[in-house]
């Protein structure tokens, strides 16, 4: 009897620990959020913000079934680039446009907004053609249209990229059309499936590796050129190298212009670490070390090469960790299922190479890791690379963390990327579990 007494109380002692420890993790978890929120409002009337404006999306004299759609979405007011091009982008007649804006400051939401406005559900034809330089991408800007547009009853999207294969003489009767440049190319001009003059609106998301990077600008440029005089031209990146741009102004006839100070480009809010490491196992050690003391959202680790991702996932998963490997030798319903159920937070973990560096939006990645530093040909540093990797995190005002795993003959490219940037990129002693555990993020 005295025992059963025991287990009840017991059973309730239990009950009542699982209980507080339940609401201590849930008030923790809400915590988190409202602060979180309340943290893009503060930015978001902050002058110096990136998320800056004066202005409500009601005053960007958006449509009504647009609105309705940015409000599901979750968008309260327009972040700074999205404010000012977003005028230039609806005015009539149509203006050209080259924008650059730190990532994940809402460049991707402010051209769809341009495609959503323009474009004409009654007439079942493509419309507004947008290139993007991955298949990823390509999908998730295609998502963020179907998400935005869902009140916009009529207006579909194609998705014109590797495996999506139609039948030649198909009628294509969707509006948007967002694509890889060389199915696009092949859509065109093979296959004749897509009239080019009857495009209304062209982005070019990230545009400058888009005009600037062999095999992209080829096709790029030979779609652009193709397009009628009156097809309006917007061009969107967080980068432009000084000869890019000047390049961007040439070929895109008498556009506006919103172009970032050199000390504008890198976020407050992605706070960067460098670990001086020996060689790829101390590397290793060190991000194990990291990984093991500090709570992480989802991380995302890029190399330099295929070989290198392959050797650091097949460490990672035999010492435990569940993690997934992106690269682009993968097939495509392969890459589209591995960054599908990292979007659903299956893996935490992605190890990739620079398919991902850019444009890839998943709120949760609070780290990202250099495993290897981002080079050019000639053992120059890749800036432009570097900039868009610890992109993707600190979305949209999030904090986010940056480290760089750095063997120490490669010292020298990281102090060019800190004053390229003028940016601060701290030293970490991976060793020292207190020091990074102090990390405030
Ligand atoms: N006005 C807004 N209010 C709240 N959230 C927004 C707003 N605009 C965009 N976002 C969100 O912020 C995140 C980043 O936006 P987006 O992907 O458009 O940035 P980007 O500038 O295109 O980034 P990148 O340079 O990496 O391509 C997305 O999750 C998006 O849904």
């Amino acid at each position: 009897m005295l025992f059963r007494k025991l287990d009840v109380l017991f059973f309730i002692f239990a009950f009542l620990v699982d209980l507080a420890a339940n609401s201590l993790l849930n008030k923790l978890i809400r915590q988190s959020l409202v602060e979180s929120s309340h943290h893009v409002e503060v930015l978001q009337k902050d002058p110096s913000s990136p998320l800056y404006s004066v202005k409500t999306f009601e005053e960007l004299r958006l449509k009504e079934e647009l609105l309705k759609g940015i409000y599901a979405m979750g968008f309260n007011r327009p972040s700074k680039i999205q404010e000012m091009a977003l005028p230039m982008m609806l005015a009539h007649p149509p203006q050209n446009l080259i924008a650059q804006s730190q990532s994940g400051t809402g460049k991707t939401a402010a051209f769809v907004l341009a495609m959503l406005s323009r474009v004409n559900a009654l007439e079942l034809f493509p419309q507004c053609l947008c290139l993007a330089p991955t298949y990823e991408l390509a999908l998730q800007t295609g998502r963020v249209v179907e998400q935005m547009g869902k009140f916009c009853v009529d207006v579909q999207v194609m998705y014109a990229v590797r495996g999506n294969r139609i039948c030649r003489g198909t009628n294509i009767t969707k509006q948007i059309v967002i694509g890889t440049p060389g199915t696009v190319l092949d859509w065109c001009f093979k296959r004749k499936l897509i009239d080019l003059t009857k495009i209304r609106v062209f982005v070019l998301d990230e545009a400058d590796v888009m005009i600037d990077t062999q095999g992209f600008s080829d096709h790029s440029i030979r779609i652009q050129r193709a397009l009628p005089s009156e097809c309006q031209m917007l061009l969107f990146s967080a980068t432009f190298e000084d000869c890019v741009w000047r390049f961007a102004e040439r070929i895109i006839p008498d556009p506006n212009v919103i172009k970032l100070r050199k000390e504008e480009l890198t976020l407050n809010n992605i706070q960067q670490y460098y670990v001086l490491c020996e060689h790829r196992k101390d590397k290793y050690q060190a991000l194990c070390n990291i990984y093991g003391s500090i709570t992480i959202g989802q991380a995302i680790i890029f190399c330099q090469t295929r070989q290198n991702a392959k050797w650091l996932t097949m460490e990672m998963i035999e010492d435990g960790h569940q993690v997934s490997l992106l690269t682009g030798e993968l097939t495509v319903e392969q890459r589209a299922s591995i960054i599908q159920r990292f979007r659903d937070g299956k893996e935490k973990v992605l190890i990739t190479t620079n398919v991902c560096a850019r444009g890839i939006d998943v709120k949760q990645v609070t780290i990202v890791v250099n495993f290897d530093l981002p080079v050019k040909q000639g053992e120059e540093p890749d800036y432009e690379t570097y900039l868009h990797r610890i992109g993707r995190t600190g979305r949209f005002g999030k904090k986010g963390l940056a480290f760089n795993m750095i063997e120490v003959d490669k010292l020298p490219l990281l102090m060019k990327i800190q004053d390229h940037f003028n940016s601060i990129i701290k030293q970490l002693n991976a060793e020292d579990m207190d020091e990074i555990e102090m990390i405030d993020y």
